[in-house]
Order: C-alpha cells, then sequence, then structure tokens
C-alpha cells in the first residue's frame, strides 16, 4: 500500500502568536512524503538529507491517519523538502499535508480537492497583477469567526482538503512542534492562496486565491516555532488585532508590513530587511518566527530588493505564491 503527495511552504501575513488569530500564503516551495504501509503496526521515518532529524510529526501524521481510517497498519514515511526546516517558512505544515494525503491516498480514500495530479503539475499562473489587495472575492469569510468545520470533520461525508488538514494540525500539536497548532500555516499549505484563521478553534475565516510575486531572504540562522517566545508575542497584541482586521479587509500588503514590524521587535529580529524593501515591495514581514524576511509586490520592484537582500548573507531567492495547495501524486 503506497501513497505520494505534495504540500506547500508559506510565508506570513499575521503570526498567530499573539491572539490566536494567523494568516499565511501558499509558495511555490513543495514537500512531498511518500508513505508505504505494511502490516508491522509500527511506522518509522526518514528526511531525506537530514539523518538526525526528529521525525515525530511525520509518524504522527501517518498514526493519525491510520488511527481513523486504517486498520492498524504501520509502515514507512519519507519525506523530501524544498521548504527549508525551521526557517519560518511552514516546513512542518507542509509535511505534516503531504504526509496525511499520501497516506490517505496509501488506505485508498479519496479526498476531495486532492485529486491525484502528475508530479510538477502547478497551475499556470496569470501574467501580472501582484498587487496585494484583495480584489474583494474571497471565498469563504465568516463575521467573528463562526464559519462551521467541513461537515467531513464530523460525519462519515467524503472527506476534503480542511479536513485533511485538521488531521495534521493535530499530529503537530501531539508531536509539540507547534505553538498555537498553526493551522494558519497549514490551511494556507493545503488549499492555496491566502488564509485567515483562528487557530484557537481551527477554524478558517478567509480564504482568497492570490496571485503574487514573491521575494524571499532566508538566513543561515535557524529558529524552531515551539522555542519562540510567545510571552513576549502576547505583548504585541493590540498590533496583532490591528493586522487581523486589515487581513479580513483583504488589505495583505499593509497588513503583512505592521505585523513583520511589531514580531521582529517582540522576537528579536532586525527591521532593516523590512526598511529596505518598503520603498518598493507592496509588503513586507518576518515569516512565522523567523528568520525568513518575506517580500510581495511587483517583480521589477522586488528585483531591486533583492540586489539590496543579495548582500546579506544567507539565500535571496524569488518565487511566486500558489494557488492551487497540496495534492496527491500519481
Ligand atoms: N520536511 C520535513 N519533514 C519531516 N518533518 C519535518 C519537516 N520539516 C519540519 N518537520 C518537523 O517539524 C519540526 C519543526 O520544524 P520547523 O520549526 O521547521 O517547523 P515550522 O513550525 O513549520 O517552522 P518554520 O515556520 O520555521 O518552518 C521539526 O523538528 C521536524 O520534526
Ligand atoms: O507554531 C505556531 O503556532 C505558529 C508558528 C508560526 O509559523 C506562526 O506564523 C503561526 O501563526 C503560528
Amino acid at each position: 500500500m503506497y501513497g505520494e503527495a505534495a504540500a506547500l511552504g508559506a510565508g506570513t501575513i499575521l503570526n498567530a502568536l499573539s491572539t490566536g488569530m494567523g494568516s499565511a500564503f501558499a509558495i511555490d516551495a513543495e514537500t512531498t512524503a511518500r508513505v508505504e504501509l505494511d502490516d508491522s503496526g509500527t511506522v518509522d521515518g526518514e528526511i531525506a538529507g537530514v539523518p538526525d532529524a526528529d521525525t515525530r510529526l511525520i509518524r504522527r501524521a501517518v498514526e493519525r491517519v491510520v488511527e481513523r481510517f486504517g486498520d492498524g497498519e504501520g509502515g514507512h514515511v519519507r519525506t523530501e523538502s524544498e521548504v527549508p526546516m525551521a526557517a519560518g517558512l511552514k516546513s512542518s505544515s507542509a509535511a505534516a499535508n503531504a504526509t496525511v494525503l499520501a497516506t490517505l491516498s496509501a488506505l485508498d480514500v479519496p479526498v476531495e480537492g486532492a485529486e491525484p495530479r502528475s508530479a510538477g503539475g502547478a497551475e499556470p499562473r496569470s501574467a501580472g497583477g501582484a498587487e496585494p489587495r484583495s480584489a474583494g472575492g474571497a471565498e469563504s469569510r465568516s463575521a467573528g469567526g463562526a464559519e462551521p468545520r467541513s461537515a467531513a470533520d464530523a460525519t462519515d461525508a467524503p472527506l476534503d482538503r480542511e479536513a485533511a488538514c485538521r488531521i495534521g494540525v493535530e499530529a503537530a500539536r501531539d508531536a509539540g512542534v507547534t505553538v498555537t497548532g498553526a493551522f494558519d500555516d497549514a490551511s494556507a499549505s493545503m488549499l492555496g492562496g491566502v488564509t485567515v484563521t483562528d487557530n484557537d478553534a481551527d477554524d478558517l475565516l478567509a480564504r482568497e486565491a492570490v496571485e503574487w510575486d514573491v521575494l524571499v531572504w532566508t538566513p543561515a540562522a535557524r529558529a524552531f516555532s515551539a522555542d519562540a517566545d510567545v510571552e513576549r508575542c502576547a505583548r504585541v497584541a493590540p498590533m496583532a488585532r490591528l493586522v487581523a482586521d486589515l487581513a479580513l479587509d483583504g488589505r495583505y500588503g499593509a497588513a503583512m508590513t505592521v505585523n513583520g514590524l511589531a514580531f521582529s521587535a517582540a522576537l528579536e529580529f532586525p527591521t532593516e530587511p523590512a526598511v529596505e524593501a518598503m520603498p518598493h515591495a507592496a509588503g513586507v514581514s518576518l515569516s512565522g518566527t523567523g528568520p525568513s524576511v518575506v517580500a510581495v509586490g511587483d517583480r521589477e520592484e522586488l528585483e531591486q530588493v533583492c540586489e539590496r537582500w543579495n548582500q546579506r548573507t544567507g539565500d535571496t531567492w524569488m518565487t511566486t505564491t500558489r494557488t492551487d495547495g497540496a495534492r496527491v501524486i500519481e
């Protein structure tokens, strides 16, 4: 019984460590999981290129799916990732989502929206149009976080990607790799586009397909989300509430810039990369709990930021948003 799936990395619009509300956008960087199930009853894990890495998250993701849809199977899970670990780019969400979908595929459980596509099957992007403002058409938005969870969470209705994503979030909580569960990051990684969520209730408040150019600076340092100073993040809660209002209003560029200034200060990361980007970018923020910084906007303008950020140590790379989200691979 074999399954394979891919999910996306993401950048931050609103860090949920202050208030439980968060927002993220999917980027064109993939994590692939391959799952082989057998009758051993135990699951072992492997992360390509990182022999000593902690595989609890992906093992737990397989176990959670087997507990719910399987018959006591064990097996092997292996991830391969373009998303650097502990860099602020949601590698744990991408790994959990890919593992959940691959395990469901191995068990022949269909997932609406994740239908098998061949490897490398991203949607084509339309040309231009990088202004990170809402066009007004968010797919799902509720006032005050009352959006009901997917019916598939509670019944035998067909599983959809939102419900599959919640299995990965629970695995992340079990493995202790997240503070809030990070449903914001996980939903962007699974569904694509921008999502705005209430991580206390794992509610999807809004989702919008956006097509932006994205510049990422990833310094060599690493910062695990589970080690972040939550107490200091709580102090910038008034700014986080402002960012949530801006994001729910579709003003993603302004939202992420305010978020970046507040959380760089709280988590003691430099604000200089953001100051360099601000004249050119529609939005720039520390991503997650750092250390990466993400800027969005017009490609030619971002190339000017790229020249500045290239003078810094670490990797600076240009990418795009992805609107298609995670998928099962044939
Ligand atoms: N590609 C991967 N494959 C398997 N497990 C992973 C992978 N990436 C992360 N993890 C697991 O998640 C843990 C936390 O990783 P990391 O800090 O990168 O997650 P994160 O919360 O997504 O942070 P960031 O936003 O900084 O990427 C790792 O210690 C590892 O156990
Ligand atoms: O661990 C967590 O709960 C989180 C980590 C960061 O990626 C944040 O950006 C996210 O909002 C929540």
